[in-house]
């Protein structure tokens, strides 16, 4: 890897996470000196108001020589860089809230990554980061692509079976944000653990946290405090009633299935009924993003174009730039830290078909990941949920590139928030047209 200055590009860049991914890159300057900072997105105000944000950034912190960009050209933007940051949304907020509702009118989970609306997202997904990949391959083939687009494993799955050598890690903040909201509530710093945890992305448990100061595995001890008082958000998601009520299933979770700290999203596998009597189907999780995160974008970057001098940065995502901009400086410095990354099975998990892509832990350096391999074979609960969640990915994928209804029935009906095939078929047949413009034609 070279170590003069650095060129980096964000494909996503008006994205409402380039700001915490900036001040990340920005507080590790001297380990990640960078030259150009290159915003790439389609949509061209979007990426025009995080310019003002980013610029404004800069100029802050005294940056002057670091040349920004805005662009809409991929030549410009990926030629010659190092390192790009993958955070696109095909089709937006508006798409996200169709993704929410339409399974929730059929009394199914409707939700961003999980469910069948995690699956229409898939489907969407997958052009737009195939993509980006592509630019990168042509303009810039040695750079590493950090990809933070969801959904992550099947968007891996999709780009491994056109790029198996893209130099690309695939990651997700979740495991992170429950290290840190565990941390934070019951006095712990995470800085000290080495986290022992397997699955698929939004779908996997911790099997061991070891404390290096303590000198002592700790989860047998966190589980018990779950199991007697629900988690309170951490500063980061303060005042946020749907990451509150996912951490109070946690609690919900370890009652019954004690002998693991589960990642929450298991909520929509295992308790899809209490998800659904709870949520609002006029009302979801995107209607809030809209109505906050990127209204507050939006609101940031007109006080900048007005001119206003005082402080007008308003966001706080926690570790989630910081975790990421950790992975670029560790390819760089060949640091070999250690992250919870999305990689193929391989024998990772020793008894799961080795063509799955699972969350483990991997060391990270100049060539890339290394992920780890369990000891022991997992256990047949476990496996049994994943099996059928890795089916139901892989047909889905299959259904992308075969063009195929059929296998997107089966995926959809193979789900585990599904009962029955008849629902499943209604929901992929509203969720066809719903898409129309952004999924392959499905015969
Ligand atoms: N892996 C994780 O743990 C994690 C954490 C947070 C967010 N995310 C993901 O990050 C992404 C961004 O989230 P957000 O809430 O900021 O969304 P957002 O809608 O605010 O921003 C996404 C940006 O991508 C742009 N875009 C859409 N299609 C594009 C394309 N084909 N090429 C280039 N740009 C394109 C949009 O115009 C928009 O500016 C989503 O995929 C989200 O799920 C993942
Ligand atoms: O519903 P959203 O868009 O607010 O968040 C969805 C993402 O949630 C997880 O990540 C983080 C999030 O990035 C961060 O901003 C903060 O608010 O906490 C969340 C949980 O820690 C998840 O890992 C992502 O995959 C989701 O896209
Ligand atoms: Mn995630």
């Amino acid at each position: 890897m070279k170590t003069e200055q650095l060129n980096i590009a964000i494909a996503g860049g008006g994205s409402t996470y380039t700001p915490g991914i900036i001040q990340a890159i920005l507080n590790n300057i001297q380990k990640l000196p960078i030259k150009e900072i290159r915003l790439y997105d389609i949509d061209e105000a979007r990426n025009n108001d995080m310019f003002l944000i980013i610029d404004y950034m800069l100029k802050r912190e005294k940056l002057t020589d670091v040349k920004l960009i805005a662009t809409l050209d991929p030549a410009e933007a990926f030629t010659n860089s190092d390192f790009i940051f993958s955070q696109i949304r095909v089709g937006g907020m508006k798409m996200r809230e169709k993704d929410e509702k339409i399974p929730l009118k059929h009394g199914l989970v409707g939700q961003e990554t999980c469910g069948l609306g995690g699956f229409a997202y898939g489907l969407r997904s997958i052009s737009g980061l195939l993509e980006i990949v592509g630019f990168v391959q042509k303009y810039a083939p040695d750079a590493w692509i950090l990809n933070y687009t969801n959904p992550e494993t099947i968007i891996s799955e999709a780009v491994r079976r056109v790029y198996p050598k893209a130099r690309m890690l695939n990651a997700c903040d979740m495991t992170i944000s429950i290290e840190e909201t565990i941390a934070f509530n019951y006095g712990y710093d995470r800085k000290n653990w080495i986290a022992e945890y397997y699955g698929l992305n939004h779908f996997g448990w911790y099997t061991k946290i070891y404390d290096k100061s303590l000198e002592r595995d700790v989860m047998p001890e966190i589980i018990e405090k779950l199991n007697t008082e629900n988690m309170h958000v951490a500063d980061f998601n303060e005042g946020d009633k749907t990451w509150q009520d996912a951490f109070n299933m946690m609690s919900v979770i370890t009652k019954s299935f004690p002998n693991n700290i589960p990642n929450n999203y298991l909520e929509y596998y295992l308790y899809s009924d209490m998800v659904v009597e709870d949520s609002d189907k006029n009302y979801t999780r995107a209607n809030m993003v809209m109505e906050g995160r990127e209204k507050n974008t939006k609101e940031m970057a007109e006080k900048i174009r007005q001119g206003k001098t005082e402080d007008v940065l308003n966001f706080n995502f926690g570790e989630h730039g910081q975790y990421i901009v950790d992975m670029a400086t560790s390819i760089m410095n060949d640091e070999h830290k250690r992250f919870m990354l999305i990689v193929p099975n391989h024998g990772a998990i020793p008894n799961l078909r080795p063509d799955a892509v699972v969350e483990v832990p991997a060391y990270v350096g100049a060539t890339g990941a290394e992920p780890i391999s369990l000891r022991e074979n997992i256990c047949d609960f476990h496996k049994g949920l994943m099996e059928a969640q890795v089916a139901a990915e892989k047909l889905l994928v299959d259904a992308y590139f075969e063009h195929s209804y059929q296998k997107a029935l089966q995926a959809f009906t193979l789900n585990q928030t599904v009962p029955s095939a008849r629902l499943a078929k209604l929901v992929l047949d509203e969720m066809i047209e719903a898409n129309k413009k952004y999924w392959p034609e499905l015969k």
